[in-house]
C-alpha cells in the first residue's frame, strides 16, 4: 500500500511536468512528449535561435535517488559520441533551479509505430527487408562506435524525409558498462529479459528479430473464426527471412553480429533484384 500511495503522489504532483510557455534556462516548453523510466520530455525551443530541440529532465522524485542522474549522465554520454544525421545530436545539458536538463535535436515525424498501428500503413515482406537494411544499418553505425542501443523498437524509429531516424538512447551503454545502474549482473531478471538488457550486439539483434516481425505484421490479416498460431504459421515468409528472423530470435543459432545478418538480408535483396531484371 505505501508503495502503492508513493506512485500515486509522484505522478500526481512531484513529477508533474513544466507546463506549455514555461522558461527554462534559455528554452520555452511547447509540449510534454512523454515520460519515461527516469525522464520527462520535452519539445521546447531554445529563444535565442529559434531552434525546436528536446529536452530532457530528470524526474523530480528520482532527484535524490543515484538513479535520475546516472540514466542522464549515460544518454548524454552516448549522444554525444554519435554524430549520425538519422540520430538526434546532444546539445547541451544544465540545471534550472533543482532540475537536471539535457538538450539534444528534436526529429520531427511519426514514429513507425504510429505509421502502421494508426496510419494502418501495410508492407509487404520485400518493403519491410528494405526497411529493415535501413534501421540495421543504423544499429551496425552503433555497434561499430561499441554502443549497444537495447531499445530497438518500432516506436522509437522515427519516418522522416524517407528514411528511419533512430531515437530513445535512454537505455544506451557502452560494452563494459554495467547493465543497469547499480547492478553488474542481471541473474535476478527473467531470462528474455536478461537476454534485451545485456550490453552486448546479441541484445540488439534479438530486439531486430521482433522489430522484423512487426512489420512483416503489418500486411496481415487475422481470421477472427482462427485460433492464434505461431508467427511462422501466422505468415507466409519466404524460406530465406523466416531464417533469417529464427537466427534473430536465437530459435536457430545466433548471428554473431549485425554484419553478419546485413550480409544474408543484402543477399535475399539482390536475389530479389535479379529477379525483377529477368
Ligand atoms: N530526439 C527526439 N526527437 C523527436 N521526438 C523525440 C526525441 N526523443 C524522444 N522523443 C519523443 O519523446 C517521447 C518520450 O521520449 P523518451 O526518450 O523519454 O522515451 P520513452 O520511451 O517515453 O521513455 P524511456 O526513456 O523510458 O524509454 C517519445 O514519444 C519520443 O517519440
Amino acid at each position: 500500500m505505501w508503495k502503492q500511495l508513493c506512485a500515486w503522489w509522484n505522478r500526481a504532483v512531484r513529477d508533474r511536468p513544466y507546463k506549455p510557455g514555461a522558461l527554462v534556462g534559455g528554452y520555452r516548453i511547447e509540449e510534454v512528449l512523454g515520460m519515461g523510466s527516469y525522464g520527462i520530455a520535452y519539445r521546447a525551443v531554445h529563444i535565442p535561435s529559434g531552434r525546436v530541440v528536446v529536452l530532457k529532465q530528470v524526474k523530480p522524485s528520482l532527484r535524490r535517488s543515484p538513479k535520475g542522474e546516472a540514466m542522464q549522465h549515460y544518454e548524454q554520454r552516448v549522444l554525444a559520441a554519435l554524430s549520425h544525421p538519422q540520430m538526434p545530436r546532444w546539445l547541451e545539458s544544465f540545471r534550472h533551479r533543482n532540475d537536471s536538463f539535457l538538450v539534444m535535436t528534436y526529429i520531427a515525424g511519426p514514429t513507425l509505430e504510429d505509421l502502421l498501428f494508426e496510419e494502418g500503413a501495410a508492407l509487404g515482406e520485400l518493403e519491410a527487408a528494405r526497411l529493415m537494411r535501413q534501421v540495421g544499418e543504423l544499429v551496425a553505425y552503433l555497434h561499430e562506435r561499441n554502443v549497444i542501443h537495447r531499445d530497438v523498437r518500432i516506436p522509437n524509429v522515427i519516418w522522416q524525409e524517407g528514411r528511419p531516424h533512430l531515437i530513445d538512447f535512454g537505455l544506451a551503454r557502452f560494452r563494459g558498462d554495467p547493465p543497469t545502474y547499480i547492478a553488474h549482473d542481471l541473474s535476478d531478471y527473467p531470462e528474455e529479459k536478461q537476454l534485451k538488457r545485456q550490453v552486448e550486439p546479441a541484445s540488439d539483434l534479438y530486439a531486430l528479430g521482433h522489430f522484423f516481425l512487426f512489420l512483416l505484421y503489418s500486411g496481415y490479416e487475422a481470421d477472427e473464426n482462427q485460433p492464434e498460431r505461431s508467427w511462422e504459421e501466422e505468415l507466409s515468409l519466404s524460406p530465406e527471412i523466416r531464417g533469417m528472423i529464427r537466427r534473430l530470435l536465437q530459435i536457430d543459432p545466433a548471428y554473431g553480429s549485425v554484419e553478419e545478418w546485413l550480409a544474408d538480408l543484402d543477399a535475399y535483396l539482390n536475389a530479389k533484384k535479379e529477379q525483377s531484371n529477368r
